[in-house]
């Protein structure tokens, strides 16, 4: 359940017409709901109950400064993967105690800066950037707290593109070879193991793979108690799916339940999570209008004004997204459409095959947008990006602005005159 439903035939976000929004601020336009973004944070943060528990949201899947203050009152933590995330989060007001430090390329300087500010902990990735992590931390005077990815070899069933968590993916450590290098980081001076992480990826609508490498994880935690390595908490990562069509993923209370079954026997280890789509996946649209309808023999086209640099997921993952008329008391013939964008490629695709009730200029609305969305746009074919509001309750805030036709050469410079 979301916020985005018709009221007398009118998609509405929260109390607000979509309609007028965009009548205010013009398409293409990323519209989030605050209320939902907070029932999807507390629904991770009461599952875990009273373990002790932290919820690390994952910028990556949107990382508007907004959203991420959103978050912060929440009392959430942040999973990030670079600098620019980190400064985003304290822009925001996140807690630098509360971050946790994920990605396969950390450099000196992001470290640098991560270990200035305090982070939580580095999830650390590989043995070479565990040394960078002891020298760097060294020329700090600081003590760099880690734990390490370990990669389960766990089958996620996901899209190929996004499974992270089999032995030929380039994240973590080998679950076969981390026992060796938690014997290493012992011995590093620098390095204060704190604990042991993983994520195997991402929209995953089982369980199974999620506790198969709990399992794994945990004969490895028993197994470092013999080497005198007691770990304080465990990071399973993000990954929970969102409901874009007929899938039908676990509710995050049930993965709670089925984690805490597990861990029964380790009261004090604290859980941390890292859910990223789930909070915001469903907490977001983004609209479009109609600028053409075409017929070229046998197929119909939706000409609209996103593309694939405002909404990639579906040319790259060919992911199904659904897309919904915003006014459905406009009277209009039915058709199947392929919904397409103004980018010169042949993968700027929104949808195929739908069935749309539209006109010229009506407004189409794609759903669950709100994950991996404005994060992964670009300003391909010169096309400024999409605006972003933030609706609460019966107020709609602009949180990004439509970058004017300057800003897309803003940094770019001609050659001196010669
Ligand atoms: C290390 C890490 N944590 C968390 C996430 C968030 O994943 P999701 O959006 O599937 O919850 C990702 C992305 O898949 C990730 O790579
Ligand atoms: N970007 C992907 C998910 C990858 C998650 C990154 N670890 C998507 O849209 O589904």
């Amino acid at each position: 359940m979301d916020h985005f439903n018709y009221h007398n035939q009118q998609l509405f976000a929260e109390e607000v017409a979509v309609s007028e929004i965009i009548a205010q601020y013009g398409t293409p336009a990323y519209i989030y709901s605050r209320a939902t973004l907070e029932r999807h944070w507390h629904a991770f943060n009461n599952a875990l109950g009273d373990h002790p528990h932290l919820i690390c949201f994952a910028v990556k899947s949107n990382a508007n400064i907004a959203l991420l203050n959103v978050m912060a009152k929440l009392g959430s933590g942040f999973d990030i993967v670079s600098q620019g995330e980190l400064e985003r989060v304290l822009a925001a007001g996140g807690d630098p105690a509360k971050i946790v430090f994920s990605g396969v390329a950390k450099s000196h300087q992001e470290i640098a800066r991560a270990l200035e500010v305090g982070i939580r902990c580095f999830n650390v990735e590989s043995v070479a950037e565990l040394q960078r992590i002891n020298q760097v931390a060294g020329e700090l005077g600081k003590t760099a707290p880690i734990s390490l990815r370990v990669n389960p070899d766990v089958d996620a069933h996901t899209h190929p593109y996004i499974s992270t968590g089999l032995k030929e993916n380039k994240f973590g450590i080998s679950v076969n070879e981390a026992r060796e290098v938690y014997r290493l980081a012992k011995t590093l001076p620098h390095i204060a193991i704190h604990g042991m992480d993983c994520h195997i990826g991402s929209q995953l609508t089982e369980l199974q793979p999620f506790l198969d490498a709990t399992d794994r994880l945990i004969i490895l935690m028993e197994q470092l108690k013999q080497d005198g390595i007691h770990l304080t908490h465990l990071d399973l990562g993000g990954g929970l799916g969102v409901p874009y069509h007929d899938e039908t993923p676990p509710h995050p209370t049930e993965y709670a339940a089925a984690l805490l079954a597990k861990l029964k026997d380790y009261p004090d280890l604290e859980i941390i999570l890292e859910p990223g789509r789930a909070i915001t996946a469903n907490a977001g649209i983004l609209v479009t209008k109609v600028e053409y309808l075409k017929h070229n023999e046998d197929r119909r086209f939706a000409i609209v004004d996103t593309g694939m640099n405002d909404m990639i997921r579906p040319a790259l993952y060919d992911a199904y997204m659904q897309l919904v008329e915003v006014d459905r008391r406009l009277e209009r013939p039915s058709a199947v459409y392929d919904v397409v964008g103004p980018i010169c490629e042949t993968a700027d695709f929104l949808g195929k095959q739908r069935t749309l009730a539209i006109a010229e200029g009506d407004l189409i609305a794609l759903r669950s947008a709100g994950a991996y969305g404005a994060t992964m746009s670009s300003t391909y074919n010169s096309r400024p990006q999409a605006v972003e509001i933030m609706v609460d309750g019966s107020q709609a805030h602009l949180i990004k602005a439509r970058a004017d036709f300057a800003d897309l050469w803003r940094l770019e410079a001609l050659l001196p005159n010669n």
